[in-house]
């Protein structure tokens, strides 16, 4: 039962009919990439929250993610309104919603009006039981703070520059670091335990989703408004103990996401440093949080050997100062010379192998062949009926999701439970009804994946499915997006010959999702059935369904193969017959356990 309710609730999407504007959010945010100047924040005037406040004559203050205005609460100058979902929240009474409720009480008209109640956070009472037995970092006696930091192996930082952190303390053992994470520098709602005995030993509470952020001012007023986000409290400590300058933030998920609630707690920042790791997983980040955060404002510490992340490079001996003077802009104007790409480019090839992509646990073959799932690419999966193209495109996404990759399943052709069924079954490695003592336990680990599922069912129109994958991406850093499959989606099952019209709707409909896997650096995987083709011959490129355009915007085309051996058993494989990035084409041998119902090639390295 828990299982279902959690992918009810991650399928809920609220989304407003307006969020279609996303589009243009999309397209406005590419063009001004290539005109902005670093003051540059997108036009307001085009979307649907500035259009109801318009209308409506409640004046705003247009800010780089949200429109703040007065509550009619509290009536402070604290409301911040998403631009792109509408969500809202004042950051002074804490009442919050959605966009339905935020326009629900709006309309004087509407007698059934729906007013929010001021949230309670949870991890606020969590941190008041605890506050007894905490002292504040910045009143431990010198010898006790020494002994801290060298537990964490930090010796070196400078005391006088920790005393500033607001919301660090200590617990009376000596044996945890807690740090407060703020809304907007004003609430604490959440905060970031970190063992001294293992400082790899963290943990967010809420670790769902928490709504703050961990805010170190600068000593001087240089850069007052420029602040360096890191992912890792031990970051923080390490920027906060050598540098003065900046603000320092310091993220609650890290890597995994940013969600949409932390966005007014960084208004106030015209320049934004982003200073991740420096391996693939947390540039992809960078690079997606970077889009939510408006690109014209951020700035990237480039993942290279010389410039790891903070601590990485305090451990190392690297001049902190010196990285710092190199963060850069993502965005280039449109006509650029090598020298602007240049550490770009480097970047790329000293992580070559991670450039490759996230690799797959249980697919070694795969990952020898097309080197690793990377984001901003288009996967075509097909396969003859009933080949098991949703079972392997399950387990395929369900290795990927275990890893941390944000993924959005779309199953037009069977129901979410009984997808989720054999998911669970992928993860479990086991038949999970033989065993219901197990579900339990298997579905709160489960639970834990970032994995979300639409609600859409059968065929459904593409703006409607187009609006709630970017309302996904936006709200959840989606990184995977499937589609299985197309043909269902476009409400045409599973008949194969189709007419001309259709080849034309189905073309749209794969140039709609190329275009957004390009924006906004997100996989896109689409599964298809493939013409009608006599049962005996082999399927190839041009068995895809549709028009050759299908075939041209597709980076990867994977296709299910069966082959009838002499004994007339049926042998399954995988052939990959696209593969835009590095050419490598070749064949993976597909056995299936039904107990797992995995394909799994764990063993053939
Ligand atoms: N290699 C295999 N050998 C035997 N059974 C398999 C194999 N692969 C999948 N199955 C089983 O076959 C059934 C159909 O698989 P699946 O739904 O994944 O195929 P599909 O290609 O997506 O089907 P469709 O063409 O209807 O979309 C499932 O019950 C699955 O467990």
């Amino acid at each position: 039962m828990k299982l279902y309710r959690s992918i009810k609730s991650c399928s809920k999407f609220l989304i407003p009919r307006e969020l279609f504007k996303q589009k243009l959010y999309f397209s406005i945010q590419n063009q001004t990439s290539k005109i902005s100047s670093s003051d540059d924040r997108p036009t307001s005037g085009d979307f649907f929250v500035s259009k109801l406040l318009d209308s409506l004559k409640i004046p705003y203050k247009n800010q780089f993610t949200c429109l703040l205005i007065r509550c009619s609460f509290c009536n402070n100058t604290s409301l911040y309104i998403n631009k792109i979902t509408g969500w809202f929240i004042c950051t002074h009474c804490l009442r919050c919603g959605d966009w339905s409720i935020f326009k629900s009480y709006t309309n004087k008209h509407n007698e059934k009006i729906c007013v929010p109640t001021p949230k309670n956070f949870e991890a606020v009472k969590d941190f008041k039981n605890k506050a007894d037995s905490l002292i504040n970092f910045k009143l431990l006696k010198t010898s006790s703070k020494k002994s801290i930091l060298k537990s964490l192996n930090m010796e070196d930082l400078k005391l006088q520059y920790l005393d500033r952190i607001p919301g660090l303390y200590v617990n009376s053992e000596n044996s945890s670091l807690y740090l407060t994470m703020m809304l907007d520098n004003k609430t604490i709602v959440g905060y970031k335990e970190i063992k001294l005995e293992n400082s790899l030993n963290q943990n967010t509470v809420p670790d769902d989703c928490c709504w703050g952020i961990a805010q170190v001012p600068p000593l001087t007023s240089n850069h007052s408004q420029s602040a360096i986000i890191v992912d890792d409290f031990k970051h923080l400590l390490v920027l906060a103990g050598h540098q003065s300058s900046h603000h320092i933030i310091c993220l609650p998920h890290g890597v995994r996401k940013l969600p949409q609630e932390l966005l007014p707690s960084l208004e106030y920042f015209n320049r934004l440093i982003l200073w991740f790791g420096n391996d693939q997983i947390a540039w992809n980040s960078a690079r997606t949080f970077a889009k939510k955060l408006i690109e014209s404002r951020c700035y990237f510490i480039r993942p290279t050997d010389d410039q790891p992340s903070p601590y990485l490079a305090y451990k190392l001996g690297l001049n902190i100062e010196k990285i710092l003077k190199t963060a850069d802009k993502m965005v280039h104007p449109s006509i650029i010379q090598f020298s602007t790409i240049r550490n770009e480019v480097f970047a790329e090839l000293q992580n070559h192998d991670k450039t490759l992509g996230m690799k797959w646990t249980k697919f070694p073959a795969l990952n020898k062949i097309i080197g690793g799932h990377r984001r901003g690419e288009l996967t075509l999966l097909t396969g003859p009926t009933g080949s098991g193209k949703t079972t392997f495109i399950s387990e395929y996404s369900l290795d990927l999701a275990e890893q941390g990759l944000p993924t959005l399943w779309g199953s037009f052709e069977i129901r979410n439970q009984r997808l989720a069924k054999i998911m669970l079954q992928q993860f479990a490695k086991e038949p999970v009804h033989l065993n219901l003592d197990l579900f339990d336990n298997l579905a709160d680990q489960f639970e834990k994946l970032p994995l979300y599922f639409l609600t859409f069912h059968g065929p459904q129109p593409l703006n409607m499915v187009m609006d709630a994958v970017m309302n996904a991406v936006y709200v959840y850093d989606i990184g995977h997006v499937i589609i299985d499959n197309v043909q269902f989606m476009m409400g045409i099952g599973a008949k194969y010959d189709m007419g001309s019209e259709r080849f034309w709707q189905q073309d749209s409909i794969i140039a709609e999702f190329r275009r957004f896997a390009t924006y906004s650096n997100c996989h896109v995987t689409l599964v298809m059935h493939p013409r009608k083709e006599k049962d005996v011959e082999q399927l190839s490129i041009s068995s895809i369904f549709g028009t050759a355009k299908a075939t041209q915007e597709a980076d990867n085309i994977l296709i299910i193969q069966n082959k009838v051996m002499e004994s007339l058993q049926i042998k399954k494989y995988l052939q990959i017959s696209k593969n835009r990035y590095s050419g490598n084409l070749g064949v993976m041998s597909l056995e299936f356990n039904k107990q797992s119902l995995s394909f799994s090639q764990q063993n053939d390295k």
